[in-house]
């Protein structure tokens, strides 16, 4: 009845129902199927043709209210942040990331936000030299007889290096031949380079299966995830000592070029604060700027009229390999259709397809029901609202006709975009690599 009064006194009306029989158990359990066979975006995007942009299901022991409408959006990442927070992301993802800003809510996130802000409008994050070495390594794995190979692979091997080098001061050297690996890992139970990026994968693929459980999270936590987790803070562990150290006894510095981490000990002490916020970085900035990397050259391969016309921009602005010029932040800037290609990929493929967040006090989101779908919806505080960037991506009322195909030119008719288009999220938790990675991405092409 309170729930009734107060949706009333907001104006709202009912959503949409989605399949919620036997407390959404199929549901669960079809989600799982299409995860295994890996078809779940497209399962998730098949639930919005059959139920409307808005509806409300039962899931296992949660009311889920799932949208893709840009207004709703809105409300939850900006114009109401207040009245939303992760939820269960912390116990989640707890064991490998520990207390850092992805898992914080309330003053413990706006801390960590503060403390890591200034390191990503510091000059140095502007210095793409760093990068040349990666590159270079990559392009040396990549066969020379036309045989066929995974692109994929590498593209992990590559921000897995670049960005231990960038947040530790030292690669981890993935893409290197044993031999040439840091000793460190040697010496860690990882063993090698190889070693730490499958600990990695195997402790984030855990942490994507805890996600899907929701409440139940705690039920996935096998042996083989307590040891990856523990295997990736051992070497974490280690670049932190050296961070705290060269702080305690700045005399024996090695040289004075810029270092994430140093940079970040300057301000902190403490070692837990400090792997978790390095894990919760190399995190958020490994896989996503690896997948658009991954997509940028699936859909190369597939419009070759593209991939002539974003090589002749950028030979244009750099030369080819005989006359090289050197690669600066502001002359990538002017490579407009480099950034309508990406703008493109970033739409299709979102890294970040699906997201969630939980209702902190009983409250509303401004559309989605009665008859048109046009009302306010209710949402009770505890209620889950997940919201699918990957399909809002491509609504044919948002986008055209066409909404569903690769063609980087409608950023040239229309490069404002609001609400409908988030690859990077908005509000206050806006990703705070988006310079960062648009860089490395512009930089890999
Ligand atoms: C194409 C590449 C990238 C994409 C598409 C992307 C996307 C996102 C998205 C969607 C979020 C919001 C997650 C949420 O709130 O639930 C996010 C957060 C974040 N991203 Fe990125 N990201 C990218 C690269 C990076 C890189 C390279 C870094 C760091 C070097 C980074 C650091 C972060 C951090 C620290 C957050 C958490 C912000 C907060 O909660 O306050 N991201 N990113």
């Amino acid at each position: 009845y309170h729930h009734y009064v107060q949706a009333k006194s907001l104006h709202c009306e009912a959503p949409p129902a989605g399949a919620s029989a036997f407390f959404g158990i199929p549901a669960f359990y079809r989600l799982t199927r299409a995860v295994k066979e890996k078809r779940w975006i497209d399962y998730l995007c098949d639930q919005f043709a059959i139920n409307g942009n808005t509806f409300q299901q039962q899931f296992l022991n949660r009311r889920l209210l799932t949208t893709i409408e840009p207004e709703n959006v809105k409300a939850i990442l900006a114009t109401q942040f207040q009245d939303f927070c992760l939820g269960t992301r912390h116990e989640q993802f707890y064991p490998l990331l520990g207390d850092g800003i992805f898992t914080l809510d309330g003053a413990g996130w706006s801390h960590a936000r503060g403390l890591l802000r200034p390191q990503f409008t510091r000059d140095q994050v502007a210095d793409l030299s760093m990068l040349d070495a990666h590159i270079n390594h990559l392009i040396a794995l990549i066969p020379k007889d036309r045989t066929s190979f995974d692109i994929q692979r590498l593209f992990f091997l590559l921000t897995l290096d670049s960005a231990t080098h960038f947040l530790f001061g030292e690669s981890v050297g993935c893409m290197l031949p044993p031999s040439e690996t840091t000793g460190v890992l040697e010496k860690s139970a990882v063993r090698s380079a190889q070693g730490f990026a499958d600990a990695f994968t195997t402790a984030q693929d855990y942490l994507a299966a805890r996600s899907r459980a929701q409440g139940l999270y705690w039920l996935v936590n096998p042996k083989k995830f307590r040891e990856a987790n523990s295997q990736v803070h051992e070497v974490v562990d280690h670049y932190v000592n050296v961070a705290l150290e060269s702080k305690r006894n700045p005399d024996k510095k090695q040289d004075d070029r810029y270092i994430f981490l140093q940079a970040l000990a300057a301000d902190t002490d403490d070692p837990k604060m400090l792997r978790d916020n390095m894990l919760n970085i190399l995190l958020a900035g490994r896989d996503t700027t690896a997948s658009l990397l991954s997509s940028t050259f699936f859909y190369l391969s597939r419009h070759p009229a593209v991939f002539t016309r974003l090589r002749r921009e950028i030979v244009e602005a750099f030369g080819d390999s005989k006359t090289s010029i050197e690669i600066t932040q502001t002359k990538l800037k002017d490579i407009q259709y480099l950034r309508y290609v990406l703008n493109e990929v970033l739409r299709l493929q979102p890294p970040v397809p699906v997201n969630f967040r939980v209702a902190t006090k009983d409250t509303s989101l401004p559309v989605g029901g009665g008859p048109d779908n046009r009302s306010p919806v209710y949402v009770r505080k505890g209620q889950m609202v997940a919201y699918n960037v990957f399909a809002m991506h491509r609504r044919t009322d948002l986008w055209g006709p066409d909404a569903r195909s690769f063609r980087p030119e409608r950023w040239e008719e229309n490069a404002k975009h609001g609400w409908e288009y988030l690859p990077f999220n908005g509000g206050p938790r806006i990703c705070l690599g988006r310079e960062f990675s648009t860089k490395e991405r512009e930089k890999g092409v």
